[in-house]
């Protein structure tokens, strides 16, 4: 526990870094993936068992709270983490992402962004201003300015338009934010797939001297090319003492491949949502459980898991509750999915520090290589 916000290098292994974020909720060791907690619960997930997976970080978002229950109405409940029983460290997304790809009838402007929820039609607004309102309501520890991201391709001039003004967003969001010691407010760079945008992004955000910074506008359709050469250029005018968080990503080999350049942080509704769609990842790749050719296997997903729903239960098993449409199978398949990810997030941070990236990767691409046998 540290009463201030403070990231500290812990190895390098090449651009892979092992670190450990403190504050007073406690500690973030990364590379970590942070489980995607959009309505303030991992959905199909008691949070007891995303903690007992290794989970030390949940993401929890804005726009979806200040629809339903309210950041006031939280606030009056005591937070987000006595809200929802999680007393370990939160970050939450700033909105903007959020209104761009859900909301309807959006007003954008200089001042912000109005839009209706796409639950009931009413009017809303988000300023830099009231979105780090709304984060502090939620007591939220690592907040996210309010940024605009823009969906690809576009032409440079409306990309510039948005980084800009994505940059001038980050000014009033940290001056809205002060000083608060045992939290962080993260600037977002942004650019599109324009680099020299990109680096002028990271430039002008390093220059406000945040506490750390993230790198959005990608895992928004591009190939995965096309993202990591994003990072190989945008990374090196990244503060190297600062946690660098990659938001969207990823699939464990775009985790895997970032981590290789220099990330410490990633959410993505990946395993979750592909948990409730019958997907689960495992050390030998994907396994589509809906596919009938598992309908009389009784092996488990992996009996060398340390976790009950990838190591316990059959394939057939498996197989019929997504087939029959059960609860339990978005329940199962989401354990077994967050355990599969945290174990590839403890073996990265073990490997770093042991010198071994390299081979971990190999190894672990190999697993996947093999196939679901
Ligand atoms: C969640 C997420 C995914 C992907 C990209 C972004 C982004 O650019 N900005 C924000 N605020 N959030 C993002």
């Amino acid at each position: 526990m540290s009463e201030t916000f403070q990231f500290k290098l812990i190895a390098t292994d090449g651009k892979a870094r092992r670190g450990v974020i403190t504050m007073p909720r406690g500690e973030v060791r990364t590379p970590a993936f942070m489980p995607v907690g959009t309505a303030g619960t991992v959905k199909a997930m008691y949070l007891d068992q995303v903690r007992e997976l290794g989970s030390d970080i949940i993401l929890g978002n804005v726009y979806h709270l200040m629809l339903r229950p309210g950041a006031e109405r939280v606030a009056r409940l005591g937070g987000l983490h006595d809200f929802a029983l999680w007393p370990h460290p939160i970050l939450t997304d700033s909105g903007g992402f959020q209104v761009m790809s859900l909301a309807s009838l959006r007003e954008l402007d200089e001042t912000g962004v109005r839009f209706r929820s796409h639950i009931d039609g009413s009017k809303h607004e988000l300023t830099p201003e009231r979105s780090i309102e709304i984060q502090g309501l939620l007591d939220s520890d690592i907040q996210m300015q309010l940024d605009e991201c823009i969906r690809l391709p576009a032409e440079r001039a409306e990309i510039e338009r948005a980084m800009e003004m994505s940059l001038r967003w980050a000014e009033r969001s940290a001056k809205a934010f002060g000083n608060q010691p045992g939290k962080a407010m993260f600037g977002i760079v942004q650019g599109g797939d324009l680099i020299d945008l990109r680096v002028r992004s990271a430039e002008r955000l390093a220059a406000m001297d945040l506490k750390g910074y993230a790198v959005g506008g990608l895992a928004v359709g591009e190939p995965q090319d096309v993202m990591l050469a994003t990072l190989d250029e945008t990374l090196p005018v990244m503060p190297v003492d600062k946690p660098r968080y990659l938001m969207g990503v990823g699939t464990p080999d775009d985790i895997l491949q970032s981590v290789a350049r220099g990330i410490d942080m990633f959410d993505c509704v990946m395993p979750t949502r592909a948990g409730r769609h019958g997907l689960a990842y495992t050390r030998f790749g994907k396994v589509n459980l809906k596919n009938a050719r598992h309908a009389d296997d009784p092996r488990p997903l992996d009996e060398a898991s340390g976790c009950p729903a990838s190591r316990d239960y059959s394939r057939a098993y498996l197989h019929h509750l997504v087939r029959s449409n059960e609860a339990l199978a978005s329940m199962l398949l989401t354990w077994n999915n967050l355990a599969y990810y945290q174990s590839l997030m403890s073996g990265m941070r073990a490997a770093i520090e042991a010198g071994g990236f390299d081979d971990f990767a190999a190894a672990t691409k190999s697993g996947w290589a093999r196939g679901d046998l």
